[in-house]
């Protein structure tokens, strides 16, 4: 799969509030620009899990979009397996799922769970022994059997999600687009799914390129993360080097063997202290260029009996980049 400097500017129509200028606004359209996504370049390889990270309106579901074919690019070119997406042939649709979080059940809602499978079937004109086959398999690891004679529309949201997956899934495509696929899970459903994707690609080799709010289920799916902001990209590489490119600070941990009194503040922001122990630990919130010149101090100023620098948790970074964005 690959992007090149693909990029999507949507022309949205101008409404502006008030009957006189609604009026005015039908007999004369203005419409805005928006930038969704510029100068885009990743490349994936066959088999890889990789995580598509970025905050609110950052462009995501637009690039899935046109990496599924639903959309297409005003700019820059896309291939995935080597097709063009937005020509949509059908070779290219029986190969690749896009599966979302907000909706993940389609098709008519009247159906029952396995009709609509069946529908699916037919649609991706998937051979009736291979049917089964990944029917057995799907339904196994999802638990479908209480829910195939189910109607779509009586469906919990988990228990769509989980028909949705297995719906998308049944022609066992090589490359699945996953769109915050847990969102409204409960704990122990968001469990069942990330064990599911993991063990789907590991069995079937598939590309699997996952967009989550949640960065557990990205730390427990992708080694690698893509990072964009404003539609741009911002980070490409391991994710267990994304904190330490992302936040100007390191935490430095320090354990006395003993002592009190300890001006802590000289050293750094106090971020976590151990009211109930002298000797600590203490955390340390450093400037990372700072970071050398404060354990030297440490070490040569107080009596040290441990003292670990670490990156801080991925959850608190991201959760500060997505506020305060890529500065
Ligand atoms: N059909 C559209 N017309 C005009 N602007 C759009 C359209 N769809 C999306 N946008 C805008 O494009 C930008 C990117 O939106 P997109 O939905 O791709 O972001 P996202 O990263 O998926 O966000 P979220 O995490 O909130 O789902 C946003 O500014 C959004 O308002």
């Amino acid at each position: 799969m690959v992007t090149e400097k693909l990029g999507m500017t949507y022309r949205a129509p101008v409404r502006r509030s008030g009957l006189w200028a609604a009026l005015r606004s039908v007999a004369r359209r203005e419409y805005r620009q928006v930038d969704a996504v510029t100068d885009l370049s990743f490349e994936l390889a066959a088999g890889e899990v990789v995580g598509f990270l970025g905050p609110n309106g950052a462009g995501k579901s637009t690039t899935m979009k046109m990496l599924s074919g639903i959309l297409h690019p005003t700019a820059g070119e896309v291939r995935v397996l080597g097709f063009t997406p937005w020509r949509r042939q059908s070779e290219y649709l029986q190969q690749m799922a896009l599966v979302r979080g907000s909706q993940p059940m389609g098709g008519p809602a009247e159906l029952t769970v396995m009709d609509a499978f069946r529908y699916r079937q037919v649609l991706y004109d998937v051979p009736d022994a291979d049917f089964r086959a990944n029917l057995a398999e799907l339904g196994e690891l999802l638990d479908l059997e209480p829910l195939l004679n189910r109607q779509v529309r009586a469906l919990s949201l988990g228990e769509r999600m989980r028909t949705g997956l297995a719906s998308a899934l049944l022609y066992r495509p090589r490359v699945l687009f996953l769109d915050e696929p847990s969102i409204g899970l409960d704990v122990s459903a968001a469990a069942t799914l990330r064990r599911f994707v993991a063990g789907y690609a590991a069995s079937t080799g598939a590309t699997v390129l996952l967009t989550s709010h949640y960065m557990a289920e990205v730390e427990s799916l992708c080694r690698r993360v893509i990072l964009i902001d404003g539609g741009r990209l911002q980070y490409d590489g391991p994710l267990a080097t994304l904190a330490g490119r992302l936040s100007p600070y390191k935490r430095v941990r320090v354990t006395l063997a003993d002592g009190a009194g300890v001006a802590w503040e000289e050293f750094g922001e106090v971020e976590a202290i151990d009211d109930t122990s002298a000797t600590g630990p203490v955390t340390l919130r450093v400037p990372r260029d700072d970071v050398p010149s404060v354990t030297s101090r440490l070490l040569a100023g107080l009596a040290v009996a441990d003292l670990a620098v670490e990156d801080p948790p991925l959850e608190t970074v991201m959760d500060r980049f997505y506020r305060d964005g890529a500065r």
